[in-house]
């Protein structure tokens, strides 16, 4: 028995919607979904404050085809969305679980989620209740792991972990490289002069301004969410 404690008490937690897919074409798969709350819950119960961004590619991918031609911030409109399903899908299986979640959305849609106001977003923080910001950063042009460096910046969050399908940064993307090899720690203006397409620049830029370290790490990597809020060695940081 060990009374470690975690290493950080407040995070932002950026999952891949794309993962959430598991093994289907796209949408949610339910006991994926299942397997990636119940490794938030063992961080949230370790006292961590959690907020959690998601991506949207398991469902705007699946639609991208009918934004062939559209105008780009209707597309973008489109994303957004998405991370608002996944937001709600994913604060329900919380909900499920036993959690306390509370779904926060950058754009105006009062009948389906509560708006974005930050004090409301870190009181409940500071209840315990795990806060998901949906709908990225309410603007076009943006991705959601760009939201996630801004709520987690607004929120004095100490590490973005972004929980993806790779275990960390690569010299080159694995999918496409299979002799990339994996960093354990990489600066960030190391990340963006490689022009390593893990995160987008504008993502890395803030958090390198913000001096907001980010863990890149594998979703499927059971415990992995675990080790990385303990401080143990897993995946990559990226680091100002
Ligand atoms: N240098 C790199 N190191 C690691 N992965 C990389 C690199 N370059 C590109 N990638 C790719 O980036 C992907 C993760 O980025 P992406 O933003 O698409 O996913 P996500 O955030 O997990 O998904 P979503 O947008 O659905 O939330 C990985 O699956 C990997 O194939
Ligand atoms: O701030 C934001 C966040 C997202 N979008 C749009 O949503 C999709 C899905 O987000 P991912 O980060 O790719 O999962 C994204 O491709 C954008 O089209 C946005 O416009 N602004």
């Amino acid at each position: 028995m060990t009374d470690a404690k975690p290493a950080h008490k407040r995070i932002l937690l950026k999952l891949s919607g794309e993962a959430l897919m598991g093994d289907d074409a796209f949408g949610i798969n339910r006991s994926t979904i299942v397997r990636m709350v119940e490794e938030v819950a063992e961080v949230v119960n370790l006292g961590v404050e959690v907020a959690i961004v998601i991506g949207g590619g398991n469902i705007f991918r699946g639609v991208a085809g009918g934004s062939v031609g559209m105008d780009r911030a209707t597309a973008d409109y489109m994303g957004m969305l998405a991370t608002v399903m996944n937001s709600l899908a994913l604060a329900d299986a919380m909900n499920k679980q036993g959690l306390v979640a509370r779904v926060m959305s950058a754009i105006a849609i009062e009948q389906v989620v509560e708006p974005y106001v930050r004090p409301k977003a870190l009181q409940y923080l500071e209840e315990g209740k795990v806060v998901v910001f949906a709908a990225g950063t309410g603007n076009p042009f943006f991705t959601t792991d760009t939201a996630a460096a801004l709520r987690g910046a607004e929120i004095g969050a100490e590490l973005v972990l972004k929980a993806t399908k790779v275990d960390g940064v690569y010299s080159a993307d694995p999918k496409k490289d299979p002799s990339a090899t994996r960093y354990t720690k990489i600066s960030f203006d190391d990340a963006m002069a490689q022009n390593l397409g893990i995160m987008d620049a504008t993502a890395f830029a803030l958090c390198r301004d913000q001096k907001l370290p980010i863990k890149v790490f594998s979703i499927f990597k059971h415990g992995a969410l675990r080790r990385v809020v303990m401080g143990e060695d897993e995946g990559t940081l990226v680091y100002a």
